[in-house]
């Protein structure tokens, strides 16, 4: 029998042994991706570096995430800190997480680092991902410093008494809007027209709407029509943004102007640009975030459907935006050209120009047309300041801190700030006021205390707070605080270890790169640090109560053991805008309504995601206080 290998080339040896040597080779390199897989995902490194620290034994690849989609996040991380310590270490998905429960060390770590860790999948292009990168949430070093100083005066005394007729405005619509429908609800079923439905809202819906309308229309100085006006019928249960999306966008349609565009597609950013509620390509980017590129690529050329309303969305929103820009430039271009051929002196341009801030009035007559950006917005305020940059240095570029010279922002980074006020301060806001209606309904004695200092500072029918009354509303100001202290919005903020260095706290090293996360949620409710840490009791923050002084934080964590708007140089920009609009909304709300709870709404449940909202929002009969 002929040796039917005999014609393979002699250099191979015989054919069995060289297929033998193929399949090996084949063999050895399925190992080596393997391996290479196993280290991937399992992160040995990783780790290795952070085996001291306890913590959960999450799942291959998926990390701890099953526990968290069956719990909300702040109590995980509270059952956690249970059960390893103050200090454990959590892995969402692939990554890695140090968790610092303990107060002390939170506000340690807070003031000490001063870069926030991402955690995000950022699956934009072109002009809106320049927008995004530049925000001052992610900035760092000279560019955090120059930025941070950009925003300061949105936030001085002057702009945020200028904002004040805005907020108290929209709150008072979105009133008599509750009481309009409560009203009617009432004759409906004195008449027996209606069968039940009764007037029951979704409060936590309603407070998105009107707070994604101030901050909206202060950010734009546009107004954002964004308070629903109808009822969403068949809506689901969407989040607030959703509906204040949805309502703007059915309003959008058509010649509406830069506010309803702006709303619309602000409302589908939200939605769809979280892992939760958008695209799969972003929760999968989640999990491997060193795929974020190809899947990236993926996304823009295989788009799914909600990846698709995003990609939308962006470019509408970047184009409104844009658009916005080059009229306020034109109008600028040609006040300056009256200004010089009016006088040869110094102009007079920037935000100095306009004395009087006009957001309020643009937001609450109904301008919102093509008529361009009110003075005093945020937006005005960035174009005005880099305006008066370059001409007040005679066209040199701006100094920042500490004699470094800036260059003036460009309108991507104009752009971006003007959505990260948007970003930061709608929801966290609209979360807020819905725990702090939900602790009042379920706090009997609160309410009537509230009410008596409404009535008391509020007295004339239809009167809405002003400037002066503002120091006057202190029981008010106290709820909202001690609602912020039981259920903060933000949930948790975060660090980051600079590079090349190490942090040591609580005995462990923390090296450079992992994300720190400061759950401000359990160091709000430790019963080390509050006495009667779980009970809403609004006189720890009233001076004059004789419950003051039993009420307050004890131990090394004392002074700012109350953080919701975080720590040091890069705590929340935006609280004092916050804590205003929280009171004054409260107060004009309540000046005319209650809310009563649906059954089933107590106890809260609440969801978590980057902020902590009321699950499935919050069901309340509004009760009109007064005979219409
Ligand atoms: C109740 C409402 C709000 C809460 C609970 C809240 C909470 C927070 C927290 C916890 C941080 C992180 C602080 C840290 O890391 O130490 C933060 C940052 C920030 N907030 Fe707020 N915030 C609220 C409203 C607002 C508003 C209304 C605005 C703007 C209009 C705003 C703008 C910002 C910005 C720009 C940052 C980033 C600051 C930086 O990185 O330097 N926030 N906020």
């Amino acid at each position: 029998m002929s040796n039917v290998f005999a014609n393979w080339p002699s250099g191979s040896g015989a054919p069995l042994g060289g297929l033998l040597r193929s399949l090996g080779m084949v063999a050895a390199g399925f190992a080596l991706l393997l391996v290479s897989l196993i280290i991937y995902l399992l992160d040995p490194i990783k780790r290795w570096r952070l085996r001291k620290i306890p913590g959960p034994r999450g799942r291959p690849v998926l990390g701890c995430l099953p526990q968290l989609r069956a719990q909300p996040m702040p109590l995980f991380l509270q059952s956690c800190a249970q059960t390893y310590g103050p200090v454990f270490k959590v892995a969402l998905g692939r990554k890695w997480v140090v968790v610092l429960a303990d107060a002390e060390m939170q506000r340690q770590v807070g003031f000490k680092l001063r870069a926030h860790a991402r955690t995000d999948p950022d699956f934009s292009r072109g002009r809106y991902h320049a927008m995004l990168s530049s925000m001052l949430l992610r900035a760092s070093g000279s560019t955090w410093r120059q930025l941070r100083a950009a925003w300061q005066p949105a936030f001085a005394p002057a702009s945020l008494a200028g904002y004040l007729p805005l907020m108290t405005g929209c709150a008072d619509q979105l009133a008599r809007r509750l009481e309009a429908k409560a009203t009617a609800a009432a004759g409906a079923t004195a008449s027996g027209a209606t069968a039940g439905g009764g007037s029951s809202v979704d409060m936590w819906r309603e407070l998105g709407g009107m707070t994604l309308q101030v901050v909206g229309s202060t950010a734009y100085g546009v107004d954002f029509h964004s308070i629903n006006e109808e009822d969403q019928a068949g809506s689901g249960s969407g989040s607030a943004t959703a509906t204040a999306g949805a309502t703007a966008a059915a309003k959008g349609r058509g010649d509406d102007g830069y506010g309803k565009q702006l709303a619309a597609a602000c409302g589908q950013i939200f939605r769809y640009g979280s892992p939760v509620h958008g695209s799969p390509y972003l929760r999968l980017a989640m999990l491997f975030p060193e795929l974020r590129s190809l899947l990236l690529t993926l996304a823009h050329t295989l788009p799914d459907e909600k990846f698709t309303i995003l990609t939308k969305a962006r470019t509408r929103l970047c184009n409104t935006v844009f658009q916005l820009i080059d009229s306020w430039k034109e109008q600028h271009r040609a006040e300056a050209e009256i200004d010089a051929a009016a006088s040869s002196g110094k102009p007079d341009v920037g935000a100095g120009r306009h004395s009087s801030n006009g957001v309020g009035a643009a937001a609450t007559s109904g301008r919102g047309g093509l008529s361009g950006v009110a003075p005093g917005s945020f937006l005005d305020l960035m174009l005005g300041q880099r305006q008066g940059g370059e001409r007040g240095s005679g066209g040199k570029k701006a100094e920042g801190e500490e004699g470094v010279e800036h260059a003036p922002l460009t309108d991507e980074q104009v752009a971006g700030q003007v959505q990260l006020f948007i970003l930061a301060g709608y929801e966290t806001t609209a979360n807020a006021l819905a725990f702090a209606v939900y602790c009042i309904a379920t706090h009997p004695e609160v309410e009537s205390r509230l009410l008596h200092e409404v009535d008391d500072v509020l007295p004339g029918s239809d009167q809405l707070p002003g400037e002066s009354d503002l120091p006057r509303l202190a029981y008010t100001e106290a709820v909202v605080n001690e609602a912020l202290r039981l259920f903060p919005p933000a949930h948790l903020t975060s660090r980051v270890v600079p590079p090349g260095e190490t942090l040591t706290v609580g005995g462990f090293n923390i090296p450079a790169g992992i994300p720190i996360f400061l759950p401000l949620y359990i160091a709000h409710r430790d019963p080390a640090v509050w006495p009667r840490a779980d009970e809403f009791l609004p006189e720890r923050f009233l001076h004059s109560s004789p419950l003051y002084e039993s009420l307050q934080p004890r131990g090394a964590a004392q002074q700012h053991a109350h953080a919701p708007f975080g720590y040091g140089s890069r705590m929340c920009i935006g609280y004092k805008f916050a804590m205003q609009e929280a009171k004054v909304v409260l107060a004009t709300l309540y000046r005319r309504l209650t809310f009563t709870l649906e059954p089933g709404q107590q106890p809260l449940q609440v969801e978590a995601s980057l902020t902590m909202a009321p699950r499935g929002g919050l069901r309340v009969m509004p009760v009109p206080r007064r005979k219409l």
